[in-house]
């Protein structure tokens, strides 16, 4: 049973895409995240404290809740954040598409972080199942656990730029929502990620530089992290822009124009429109970048501010591909 259901920006800024998600008839607004796979939420069980603001998940007043005895889950994100908890199984409604016995994580510990982004009451997993953190046994993301009933293994994001939603549709791919054709990309399951292989950037009008990029298409994560070598040709094009230590990233005049960043997938060249990586007002007339040094973490992240930028289908059949269309 095919669904769609929309994804809303919690901000002036599109740092994140919230969902609405229902478990057992309770109503949650959900982070979708391709970077990670654990469907989990903020519930009764938290402190007091760590409650405040958010929809909490009350497994007590679920008819279908089936607790998983002796399970549990402790995630930390790329930043630092994470959470931690115990585990049942319950019926999960996304758009039109219901799942029953689909494990959900409840948070009995949430960092200082996810208390304060109180428009937030959890996270929905579409990474791989295969880093799934719940112990003794990893558990399958909604995804999967859907796709037998899916029209097609598919899930598409149609991210937008500011203020607007957009939705994730699950087992069909809308063709209202793109413009040509989809380019498709292979993807490297190994570490877990929609994980692929860019084959170059180019910055406004400037040639093409042809070079392999291994990044992960991640929906939870907000700006594009790319090499130094991006940032560095992005940046040079952008006067009175430097790199802001005290910012932790790249910023410059909230009155600059901002180049194209042109990233490839294979022959394809996705155009992210300079005004999205303006990201936001950092500090005084300075603005903070929406590309960002991938130094660290090990790979590129394609996050939000290219997402948005394009029609992406998540192809989950046997070998699964990552698709690209402009809109
Ligand atoms: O934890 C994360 C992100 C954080 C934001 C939400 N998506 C997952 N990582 C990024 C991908 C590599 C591993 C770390």
């Amino acid at each position: 049973n095919d669904g769609s259901v929309t994804a809303s920006p919690e901000d002036a800024y599109d740092s994140e895409y919230l969902c609405p998600v229902s478990i057992d008839g309770q109503t949650l607004a959900l982070d979708f995240d391709t970077g990670s796979a654990d469907l989990w939420v903020f519930s009764t069980s938290l402190p007091s404290s760590e409650q405040k603001g958010h929809t909490l998940f009350d497994p007590s007043k679920s008819t279908n809740w089936k607790a998983l005895s002796g399970y549990k889950w402790n995630i930390t994100y790329g930043d630092g954040s994470g959470a931690s908890g115990t585990v049942g199984t319950d019926v999960v409604t996304v758009g039109g598409t219901s799942v029953s016995g689909q494990a959900v994580e409840i948070a009995t510990k949430v960092s200082s972080a996810f208390v304060s982004d109180t428009a937030n009451d959890g996270l929905l997993g579409l990474a791989f199942s295969s880093i799934n953190t719940v112990t003794p046994k990893a558990q399958h993301t909604f995804f999967d656990t859907a796709k037998s009933s899916l029209s097609s293994p598919v899930f598409t994001a149609d991210l937008k730029h500011r203020q607007l939603p957009g939705t994730y549709d699950f087992g069909t791919i809308d063709s209202s929502k793109y413009t040509g054709t989809i380019t498709y990309i292979d993807v490297d399951t190994a570490n877990g990620f929609w994980e692929f292989t860019g084959s170059g950037y180019a910055v406004g009008s400037g040639s093409f530089v042809s070079s392999s990029i291994d990044a992960i298409a991640d929906t939870g994560t907000t700006l594009i992290y790319v090499p130094d070598a991006v940032v560095t040709a992005y940046y040079k094009q952008v006067s009175g822009a430097s790199y802001d230590s005290s910012q932790g990233g790249y910023t410059f005049p909230c009155s600059a124009t901002l180049p194209n960043l042109t990233l490839g997938i294979g022959s394809y060249h996705a155009v992210v429109p300079g005004q999205y990586i303006n990201y936001s007002p950092a500090s005084g007339s300075k603005c903070f970048g929406g590309v960002q040094s991938d130094s660290g973490i090990g790979f590129s992240i394609y996050g939000d501010v290219f997402l948005k930028s394009q029609f992406v289908i998540f192809d989950g059949s046997s070998t699964p591909r990552l698709g690209f269309a402009a809109k």
